[in-house]
């Protein structure tokens, strides 16, 4: 094999680098090669971690010639240059580099490990024992390897074909002990690094020697398997026997061999054992989801078991009466009920559909907490104080309409919580919260973990009231904890059912009513004052919504008001094609700038969708903003095109190494819009987006409608969609609970009874319903053209609107807190 081309010399300048990916491009002052380059610097690149300038390394790789800025050398593997002779050893050794090393210290070491002084070291520092203290030797070792030690494991774990980010994060962890780690079992590294399952662990295994039938592969396997399948399922326990299925399944499809079930079992039954996974009865759970689960139930008894305001009949109904005074409306009884309990109770669950009066009778909650405690509400008369009632929400968007409906200071949870970003969630424990009464809205969307982490931040003077719709979609993460609180009798709740907001131009809440209680009205399909539907097929719907937003556009309206949302990314009906159609009829291409990013363009003023949770930028999962700014790589810092973006007021600014965490978002999906409501918004429905036909995702859609609903498809998939209610899903807090669940989970059923409808795949018809979506769109749009909106420079540059228009106070109180 041809010798590799190295360099030698000192780093000159670090022309680029790449924070997510270390990949760098440095400039080489030579003082060494083996190649017959000529010149006396030389620009290298290539994974490099962290180097420091002016000092002196070796690149070995390949010479390559770039078109543009010539002969470059890519770089496979490099190490710290280290002096070869002794003298030069012992005064590297004893020099800054390594403090409390003087030259006699030096000279010891080097007499030691006469040969290869550095690697024989990091390979055995036995023979430091006796030349250095512990302290001493652990700082020594620490710095050494940090210098030396890092490139070669890098290099070694280079070799596996793991994208360089997890290399590092491997690295990070283990440090020195990384190569004898993955020696002796590659398996740990799907239990340590996120980011690693258990196929990639199974390859470094194979190439280490590892037997497929070893234990260390199975209780791997396993470990993998259950977090794994409570993430895909919703569930928050794996029946054992699937487990094994899938266990098995797993283990021979990697490495292609039998595996006998029994040796499987037994190691089952050993990670049990050890506490490593948790088994009540036939169920096994992920250890973080299990003592969720139990913390939950204990913390909530613990908050039951307090002692709570008792107010008299005569209080409450004196102080509801002064607040029906205040909102000049007449609280029905089921309502007064409801504020009562919520006023008697250390924790209240306030449910029901949209309409049912949830915002108004918590507003009646509020005032009546605040005149019976003698508390002010006037949030700026705190000052430094904790203002007493928190207001929360899962997400950015429902955090901010609560405080709009309620006129508080309100947060996301998270913020609340002090949990940063997703991956949080499932680990350090927060501090208590502060106040005496906590109201969580949209708690349909809480998870197990979000659910234990604010349970267990509830201090024992704390009040707490949960609102939210257990008909809605369930939580992305595993649990239903909504649905399941509601089952547990000792926990007060109020279903308001009856529906207040009604009126002949309003009719998407008595729509949303049906399909809760599983048909669609016989009015469906004929044109209401806020709703049309439109029969077409799956080929069709893009060439509607493209018509739909012409029209819409072409009346002057704001696109950021048109919401479109649809069950799944992929096909023609998906959210990743509509979405580039919508674009160019919202946002062509102008000024020739765009960014490309899987399959996506960003232009600016585009609308996009934030797809995590980063509370230090004050921005959410499901928050929506838009571009303000593209800047190319040449003129930002982090040396990659980056994106700026405003959402509601926060700047964020995401170089390209960040941009999965936003998407385009014309039309978004129904899972992501849960938490938001939109003025007008389009729900297209066709087979074939088949297995997300379900009862609830259907109704959690159309609830995000504020003014308007536009829906278009196939009759058949609405029916089809309406009649499925989900399994649910399984989880064990009610256990936890110590109640015992029916087997209540209901079977999937798709009524027979579907009527047949025309659907319409025929370009002509298709044009026949021009005229009637324009005219649609026309409506639609006066009844938008009233509400309030949050424009800003962006929307003015590209669409022609007043930024001043419909700020409102209460959008800079929010977050104030
Ligand atoms: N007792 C009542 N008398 C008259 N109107 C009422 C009453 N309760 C609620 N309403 C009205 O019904 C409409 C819906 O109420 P509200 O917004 O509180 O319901 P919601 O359950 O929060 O709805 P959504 O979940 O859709 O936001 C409002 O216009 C409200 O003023």
């Amino acid at each position: 094999m041809d010798e590799k081309t190295f360099f030698t010399g000192n780093i000159e300048a670090v022309f680029f680098e790449n924070p997510s990916n270390f990949y760098k491009v440095l400039l080489i002052d030579i003082t060494d090669t083996n190649s017959d380059y000529l010149g006396t610097e030389i620009v290298v690149n290539g994974i490099i971690g962290d180097v420091i300038e002016g000092e002196a390394y070796t690149f070995f790789g390949q010479m390559t010639n770039h078109p543009k800025y010539g002969e470059q050398l890519k770089v496979d593997t490099y190490e710290k240059a280290v002096p070869s002779s002794g003298n030069g050893l012992i005064k590297y050794l004893s020099s800054d580099h390594f403090p409390g090393i003087g030259k006699k210290t030096a000279e010891k070491i080097v007499a030691a490990y006469p040969d290869d002084t550095i690697d024989a070291i990091l390979e055995d520092h036995g023979k430091l024992n006796s030349i250095l203290s512990p302290t001493k030797k652990s700082g020594f070792l620490k710095l050494l390897s940090q210098n030396h030690g890092m490139e070669k494991i890098l290099s070694k774990l280079s070799e596996y074909g793991m994208p360089s980010k997890i290399n590092f994060q491997i690295y990070d962890l283990y440090k020195q002990d990384t190569l004898d780690i993955i020696a002796e079992n590659p398996y740990q590294l799907v239990e340590d690094i996120k980011g690693i399952g258990f196929k990639t662990a199974d390859k470094i295994a194979a190439d280490q020697g590892i037997e497929p039938t070893s234990n260390e592969r199975y209780r791997a396997a396993i470990m993998h398997l259950v977090p794994t399948m409570s993430l895909a399922t919703g569930d928050t326990y794996i029946e054992a026997k699937e487990l094994l299925e899938y266990t098995v399944d797993l283990l021979e499809k990697s490495r292609n061999v039998e595996i006998p079930y029994d040796d499987v079992a037994l190691a089952i039954g050993d990670l049990i054992d050890e506490g490593k996974i948790q088994q009540e009865g036939t169920k096994i759970f992920d250890n973080s989801l299990f003592f969720a689960e139990s913390g939950i139930a204990r913390n909530i008894q613990k908050l039951m078991l307090r002692k709570s305001d008792s107010f008299s009949k005569e209080e409450v109904a004196s102080v509801i009466k002064e607040a029906e005074e205040d909102f000049d409306i007449e609280y029905d009884n089921l309502q007064k009920k409801a504020i009562e309990e919520a006023l008697n109770n250390q924790l209240f669950i306030l449910t029901g559909g949209p309409g049912t009066g949830k915002t108004t009778v918590l507003n009646g909650i509020i005032q009546s907490y605040a005149r019976l405690n003698d508390i002010n509400l006037d949030p700026t008369s705190y000052h430094d104080d904790v203002f007493p009632i928190l207001l929360a929400a899962p997400t950015g968007r429902a955090a901010r309409r609560m405080n709009e409906l309620t006129g508080l200071p309100s947060a996301t949870l998270h913020r609340h919580l002090g949990i940063g970003t997703d991956d949080d969630i499932s680990t350090d424990l927060t501090d208590e919260l502060s106040g005496s009464l906590l109201i969580v809205d949209e708690f349909s969307m809480v998870d197990t973990w979000l659910a234990h982490r604010l349970f267990e931040s509830i201090p024992p003077s704390m009040k707490v009231i949960i609102v939210g719709d257990a008909d809605q979609l369930p939580s992305v993460g595993p649990g239903q904890i909504l649905a399941d609180l509601l089952k547990v009798e000792a926990i007060p709740s109020i279903t308001l059912d009856k529906i207040f907001r009604q009126g002949k131009n309003s009719t998407i809440t008595d729509l949303a009513h049906s399909i809760k209680d599983g048909e669609l009205p016989a009015d469906f399909t004929s044109r209401q004052p806020d709703r049309s539907y439109f029969e077409v097929g799956a080929g069709q719907v893009p060439n509607i919504i493209e018509q739909i937003a012409t029209s819409w556009k072409k009346k002057g309206n704001n696109p950021f008001e048109l919401q479109i949302l649809i069950p799944m990314y992929k096909g023609v009906a998906g959210i990743n094609n509509v979405n580039k159609l919508v674009q160019d009829i919202f946002n062509p291409l102008r000024d020739g700038l765009e960014f490309n990013f899987q399959e996506i363009s960003y232009r600016r003023g585009d609308k996009v969708l934030h797809l995590v949770n980063e509370t230090s930028l004050n921005v959410f999962n499901g928050d929506l903003g838009f571009i303000t700014d593209l800047v190319t790589a040449k003129y930002t810092e982090s040396k990659q095109d980056e994106i700026v973006m405003d959402f509601d007021g926060s700047e964020v600014i995401y170089p390209r190494s960040e941009w999965y965490k936003i998407t385009l978002a014309y039309a978004m999906s129904i899972h992501k819009s849960q938490g938001s409501e939109f003025s007008t918004v389009v729900v297209p429905m066709v087979s074939s987006y088949s297995r997300m036909l379900e009862r609830n995702l259907l109704y959690t859609g159309i609830t995000r409608a504020k003014k308007s609903l536009i829906l278009l498809g196939e009759y058949n998939a609405y029916n089809q969609a309406v009649h499925k209610i989900g399994s649910n899903r399984k989880t064990y807090l009610l256990e936890q609970f110590g109640i015992e669940r029916d087997s209540d989970i209901e079977s999937s059923s798709v009524a027979e009874d579907a009527k047949e409808h025309e659907v319409v795949e025929n370009p002509q018809k298709v044009d026949s319903l021009s005229s009637d979506i324009e005219s649609n769109v026309e409506e639609i749009a006066q009844e938008v053209d009233n509400q309030p909106k949050i424009l800003t420079k962006v929307l003015v540059d590209n669409y022609g609107v007043d930024p001043m228009i419909g700020l409102k106070e209460s959008d800079l109180l929010i977050f104030k807190r």
